[in-house]
Protein backbone atom coordinates (compact mmCIF):
# COMPACT_ATOMS: atom_id res chain seq x y z
CA UNK A 1 0.00 0.00 0.00
CA UNK A 2 1.60 3.75 -1.00
CA UNK A 3 0.62 6.30 1.32
CA UNK A 4 0.67 9.66 0.47
CA UNK A 5 1.35 12.08 3.29
CA UNK A 6 -0.30 15.15 3.19
CA UNK A 7 3.40 16.82 1.81
CA UNK A 8 2.97 15.04 -1.17
CA UNK A 9 0.11 17.78 -2.65
CA UNK A 10 3.17 20.09 -3.37
CA UNK A 11 4.05 17.45 -5.95
CA UNK A 12 1.36 17.56 -8.33
CA UNK A 13 1.46 19.42 -11.69
CA UNK A 14 -0.79 22.86 -11.04
CA UNK A 15 -2.78 22.54 -14.31
CA UNK A 16 -3.81 18.74 -13.04
CA UNK A 17 -5.17 20.22 -10.05
CA UNK A 18 -8.71 21.09 -9.43
CA UNK A 19 -8.95 22.04 -5.85
CA UNK A 20 -5.89 22.70 -3.59
CA UNK A 21 -6.03 23.01 0.32
CA UNK A 22 -3.19 25.17 1.65
CA UNK A 23 -2.81 24.66 5.58
CA UNK A 24 -6.58 24.46 6.01
CA UNK A 25 -7.18 24.72 9.67
CA UNK A 26 -10.70 25.48 10.55
CA UNK A 27 -12.68 25.56 13.99
CA UNK A 28 -16.14 26.06 15.56
CA UNK A 29 -15.75 28.68 18.16
CA UNK A 30 -12.66 27.91 20.24
CA UNK A 31 -12.47 23.94 19.13
CA UNK A 32 -10.47 23.06 16.25
CA UNK A 33 -11.78 20.55 13.99
CA UNK A 34 -9.11 20.75 11.02
CA UNK A 35 -5.33 20.86 11.51
CA UNK A 36 -2.71 22.22 8.69
CA UNK A 37 -5.32 19.98 6.15
CA UNK A 38 -2.96 20.30 2.79
CA UNK A 39 -4.82 18.53 0.07
CA UNK A 40 -4.72 18.11 -4.05
CA UNK A 41 -7.93 17.06 -5.91
CA UNK A 42 -6.65 16.13 -9.11
CA UNK A 43 -9.11 16.98 -11.80
CA UNK A 44 -11.26 13.59 -13.34
CA UNK A 45 -10.18 11.73 -10.02
CA UNK A 46 -12.17 10.21 -7.33
CA UNK A 47 -11.65 10.21 -3.80
CA UNK A 48 -14.04 8.91 -0.85
CA UNK A 49 -12.89 10.37 2.50
CA UNK A 50 -14.15 8.39 5.23
CA UNK A 51 -12.74 9.01 9.08
CA UNK A 52 -14.49 8.30 12.60
CA UNK A 53 -17.72 10.15 13.21
CA UNK A 54 -16.99 13.94 13.84
CA UNK A 55 -14.09 14.34 12.93
CA UNK A 56 -14.74 16.80 10.51
CA UNK A 57 -15.50 15.20 7.09
CA UNK A 58 -18.61 17.39 6.55
CA UNK A 59 -17.22 19.96 7.30
CA UNK A 60 -14.09 19.83 4.92
CA UNK A 61 -16.48 18.83 1.87
CA UNK A 62 -18.37 22.48 3.32
CA UNK A 63 -14.78 24.24 2.96
CA UNK A 64 -14.41 22.56 -0.49
CA UNK A 65 -17.67 24.17 -1.44
CA UNK A 66 -17.32 27.21 -0.61
CA UNK A 67 -19.78 27.09 2.19
CA UNK A 68 -17.55 27.25 5.28
CA UNK A 69 -14.24 29.42 4.83
CA UNK A 70 -10.88 28.38 6.49
CA UNK A 71 -9.63 30.17 9.34
CA UNK A 72 -6.11 29.84 8.53
CA UNK A 73 -4.97 28.75 4.96
CA UNK A 74 -6.25 28.84 1.95
CA UNK A 75 -8.17 26.77 -0.73
CA UNK A 76 -7.78 27.23 -4.00
CA UNK A 77 -10.51 25.90 -6.94
CA UNK A 78 -8.37 26.23 -10.96
CA UNK A 79 -5.82 27.97 -8.79
CA UNK A 80 -7.99 31.24 -7.81
CA UNK A 81 -9.13 31.73 -4.39
CA UNK A 82 -12.10 29.76 -3.53
CA UNK A 83 -14.49 33.14 -2.79
CA UNK A 84 -18.05 31.55 -1.66
CA UNK A 85 -20.38 28.91 -3.50
CA UNK A 86 -19.57 28.44 -7.58
CA UNK A 87 -22.20 27.10 -10.03
CA UNK A 88 -19.46 24.46 -11.09
CA UNK A 89 -19.77 22.65 -7.92
CA UNK A 90 -22.52 20.08 -6.99
CA UNK A 91 -23.55 19.13 -3.90
CA UNK A 92 -25.30 16.39 -2.34
CA UNK A 93 -26.21 15.21 1.31
CA UNK A 94 -27.95 12.43 2.25
CA UNK A 95 -30.97 14.54 3.53
CA UNK A 96 -32.78 15.31 0.48
CA UNK A 97 -33.30 19.11 -0.90
CA UNK A 98 -36.09 18.14 -3.19
CA UNK A 99 -38.80 20.74 -2.97
CA UNK A 100 -41.68 19.05 -2.48
CA UNK A 101 -43.57 21.42 -4.92
CA UNK A 102 -41.12 20.81 -7.93
CA UNK A 103 -41.56 17.39 -10.53
CA UNK A 104 -38.34 15.71 -11.43
CA UNK A 105 -38.47 17.79 -14.53
CA UNK A 106 -38.74 20.95 -13.04
CA UNK A 107 -36.09 20.23 -10.09
CA UNK A 108 -33.33 18.83 -13.05
CA UNK A 109 -34.24 21.72 -15.44
CA UNK A 110 -34.05 24.68 -12.22
CA UNK A 111 -30.19 25.29 -12.69
CA UNK A 112 -30.40 25.67 -16.30
CA UNK A 113 -33.01 28.04 -15.98
CA UNK A 114 -31.51 29.67 -13.15
CA UNK A 115 -27.82 29.98 -15.39
CA UNK A 116 -30.07 32.09 -18.01
CA UNK A 117 -30.45 29.08 -20.41
CA UNK A 118 -33.64 30.52 -22.16
CA UNK A 119 -34.21 28.03 -25.20
CA UNK A 120 -36.72 25.53 -24.03
CA UNK A 121 -36.08 23.03 -26.36
CA UNK A 122 -32.70 23.21 -25.85
CA UNK A 123 -33.22 22.35 -22.35
CA UNK A 124 -35.60 20.04 -22.26
CA UNK A 125 -33.13 18.01 -24.72
CA UNK A 126 -30.66 17.97 -22.33
CA UNK A 127 -32.93 17.14 -19.03
CA UNK A 128 -34.81 14.30 -21.22
CA UNK A 129 -31.22 13.20 -22.17
CA UNK A 130 -29.94 12.89 -18.32
CA UNK A 131 -33.00 11.49 -16.96
CA UNK A 132 -32.79 8.54 -19.60
CA UNK A 133 -29.08 8.25 -18.78
CA UNK A 134 -30.57 7.92 -14.76
CA UNK A 135 -33.48 6.02 -15.53
CA UNK A 136 -35.65 8.12 -14.55
CA UNK A 137 -37.65 9.05 -17.92
CA UNK A 138 -40.89 7.41 -17.35
CA UNK A 139 -40.70 9.68 -14.01
CA UNK A 140 -40.15 13.29 -15.21
CA UNK A 141 -43.86 14.62 -13.97
CA UNK A 142 -43.71 13.13 -10.85
CA UNK A 143 -43.32 14.60 -7.06
CA UNK A 144 -40.91 13.91 -4.51
CA UNK A 145 -43.71 11.94 -2.30
CA UNK A 146 -44.97 10.34 -5.51
CA UNK A 147 -41.34 8.83 -5.58
CA UNK A 148 -38.70 6.18 -3.67
CA UNK A 149 -36.01 6.48 -2.10
CA UNK A 150 -33.60 5.74 -4.36
CA UNK A 151 -35.55 7.59 -6.99
CA UNK A 152 -35.60 10.62 -4.96
CA UNK A 153 -31.58 10.21 -5.00
CA UNK A 154 -31.85 10.08 -8.74
CA UNK A 155 -33.93 13.07 -9.35
CA UNK A 156 -31.09 14.99 -7.24
CA UNK A 157 -28.56 13.45 -8.86
CA UNK A 158 -30.29 14.93 -11.81
CA UNK A 159 -30.69 18.15 -10.93
CA UNK A 160 -26.68 18.28 -9.71
CA UNK A 161 -25.54 16.84 -12.42
CA UNK A 162 -27.33 18.85 -15.15
CA UNK A 163 -25.35 22.30 -15.10
CA UNK A 164 -22.20 19.49 -16.05
CA UNK A 165 -20.52 20.43 -12.72
CA UNK A 166 -16.24 20.01 -12.58
CA UNK A 167 -16.41 19.08 -8.61
CA UNK A 168 -18.91 16.64 -7.52
CA UNK A 169 -18.95 17.04 -3.43
CA UNK A 170 -21.21 14.04 -2.04
CA UNK A 171 -22.04 13.39 1.83
CA UNK A 172 -23.33 10.07 2.42
CA UNK A 173 -26.09 10.60 -0.24
CA UNK A 174 -26.90 6.81 0.16
CA UNK A 175 -26.78 5.80 3.48
CA UNK A 176 -30.37 6.09 3.67
CA UNK A 177 -31.05 3.25 0.85
CA UNK A 178 -30.67 -0.55 0.56
CA UNK A 179 -28.12 -2.20 -0.64
CA UNK A 180 -29.50 -2.97 -4.46
CA UNK A 181 -30.13 0.66 -4.70
CA UNK A 182 -26.77 2.02 -3.23
CA UNK A 183 -25.30 -0.13 -5.64
CA UNK A 184 -27.14 1.15 -8.25
CA UNK A 185 -27.09 4.43 -7.48
CA UNK A 186 -22.83 4.19 -6.80
CA UNK A 187 -22.80 2.46 -10.51
CA UNK A 188 -24.47 6.05 -11.63
CA UNK A 189 -22.24 7.96 -9.78
CA UNK A 190 -19.21 6.57 -11.09
CA UNK A 191 -20.61 6.87 -14.84
CA UNK A 192 -21.77 10.15 -14.66
CA UNK A 193 -18.56 11.69 -13.07
CA UNK A 194 -16.01 9.61 -15.56
CA UNK A 195 -18.21 11.20 -17.95
CA UNK A 196 -18.33 14.90 -16.94
CA UNK A 197 -14.12 14.37 -16.08
CA UNK A 198 -15.68 15.78 -12.39
CA UNK A 199 -13.79 15.60 -9.72
CA UNK A 200 -15.56 13.34 -6.82
CA UNK A 201 -15.13 13.96 -3.23
CA UNK A 202 -17.32 11.26 -1.51
CA UNK A 203 -17.87 11.34 2.13
CA UNK A 204 -19.39 7.85 3.48
CA UNK A 205 -19.16 5.75 6.59
CA UNK A 206 -19.55 2.17 4.96
CA UNK A 207 -15.73 1.22 3.51
CA UNK A 208 -17.06 -1.00 0.85
CA UNK A 209 -18.60 2.29 -0.73
CA UNK A 210 -15.52 3.98 0.17
CA UNK A 211 -13.23 1.16 -2.46
CA UNK A 212 -16.02 1.19 -4.66
CA UNK A 213 -15.78 5.13 -5.47
CA UNK A 214 -12.48 6.29 -4.36
CA UNK A 215 -9.66 5.72 -6.64
CA UNK A 216 -7.57 7.78 -3.76
CA UNK A 217 -8.92 7.30 -0.19
CA UNK A 218 -8.98 9.91 2.04
CA UNK A 219 -8.53 9.14 6.11
CA UNK A 220 -9.98 12.13 8.37
CA UNK A 221 -7.64 11.24 11.56
CA UNK A 222 -8.71 12.57 15.13
CA UNK A 223 -6.21 14.87 15.10
CA UNK A 224 -7.94 16.43 12.35
CA UNK A 225 -5.16 15.89 9.62
CA UNK A 226 -5.88 13.65 6.68
CA UNK A 227 -3.89 10.84 5.16
CA UNK A 228 -4.04 10.06 1.10
CA UNK A 229 -4.10 6.38 -0.05
CA UNK A 230 -4.42 4.55 -3.26
CA UNK A 231 -6.81 2.34 -3.24
CA UNK A 232 -5.97 -0.83 -4.75
CA UNK A 233 -9.43 -2.43 -4.98
CA UNK A 234 -10.90 0.53 -7.14
CA UNK A 235 -13.18 -0.08 -9.69
CA UNK A 236 -12.25 -3.65 -10.76
CA UNK A 237 -15.60 -5.11 -9.70
CA UNK A 238 -15.20 -8.20 -12.09
CA UNK A 239 -11.81 -8.63 -10.77
CA UNK A 240 -12.79 -9.52 -7.20
CA UNK A 241 -13.41 -12.58 -8.51
CA UNK A 242 -9.92 -13.67 -8.13
CA UNK A 243 -9.08 -14.49 -4.62
CA UNK A 244 -5.46 -12.78 -4.72
CA UNK A 245 -6.71 -9.64 -5.58
CA UNK A 246 -9.90 -10.12 -2.98
CA UNK A 247 -7.52 -10.71 -0.16
CA UNK A 248 -5.52 -7.83 -0.95
CA UNK A 249 -8.71 -5.98 -1.25
CA UNK A 250 -9.73 -7.56 2.16
CA UNK A 251 -6.72 -6.29 3.97
CA UNK A 252 -6.96 -3.29 2.80
CA UNK A 253 -10.43 -2.37 4.21
CA UNK A 254 -8.83 -3.93 7.45
CA UNK A 255 -5.96 -1.57 7.64
CA UNK A 256 -8.52 1.26 7.02
CA UNK A 257 -11.17 -0.03 9.91
CA UNK A 258 -8.01 -0.21 11.46
CA UNK A 259 -6.99 3.35 10.91
CA UNK A 260 -11.08 4.19 11.82
CA UNK A 261 -11.52 2.88 15.15
CA UNK A 262 -7.91 4.19 16.52
N1 LIG B 1 -22.28 24.35 13.27
C1 LIG B 1 -21.51 23.78 14.19
N2 LIG B 1 -21.20 24.43 15.35
C2 LIG B 1 -20.41 23.88 16.28
N3 LIG B 1 -19.84 22.66 16.16
C3 LIG B 1 -20.13 21.96 15.04
C4 LIG B 1 -20.96 22.48 14.01
N4 LIG B 1 -21.04 21.57 13.01
C5 LIG B 1 -20.30 20.53 13.41
N5 LIG B 1 -19.75 20.75 14.61
C6 LIG B 1 -18.83 19.84 15.34
O1 LIG B 1 -17.66 19.73 14.55
C7 LIG B 1 -17.17 18.40 14.57
C8 LIG B 1 -17.05 17.89 13.14
O2 LIG B 1 -18.33 17.79 12.57
P1 LIG B 1 -18.58 17.14 11.14
O3 LIG B 1 -20.05 17.10 10.91
O4 LIG B 1 -17.75 17.85 10.14
O5 LIG B 1 -18.00 15.67 11.36
P2 LIG B 1 -18.20 14.36 10.50
O6 LIG B 1 -16.88 13.67 10.46
O7 LIG B 1 -18.83 14.68 9.19
O8 LIG B 1 -19.21 13.54 11.41
P3 LIG B 1 -20.24 12.36 11.04
O9 LIG B 1 -19.41 11.24 10.49
O10 LIG B 1 -20.85 12.00 12.36
O11 LIG B 1 -21.24 12.90 10.04
C9 LIG B 1 -18.14 17.61 15.44
O12 LIG B 1 -17.59 17.52 16.72
C10 LIG B 1 -19.39 18.45 15.46
O13 LIG B 1 -20.09 18.28 16.65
Amino acid sequence: MKEKTNSDYLTGREEDILVRMRDVSFDYEEKRILWNINLALKKGASYSLIGKSGTGKSTLLNLAAGLLSPKEGSIEILSAPLKGTRKETAIMFQELALFPWQTVYQAASMPLKLSGKKEKQEIDRRVAELLEELGLSGLQNKYPHQLSGGERQRAALARGLIGQPDLLLMDEPTSSLDSITKEAIQELIIKQQQKLKATLLFVTHDMEEALILGERILLLNGDGTVTELENPCYFRKEQRKSIEFYEQCIHFKELLEESETR
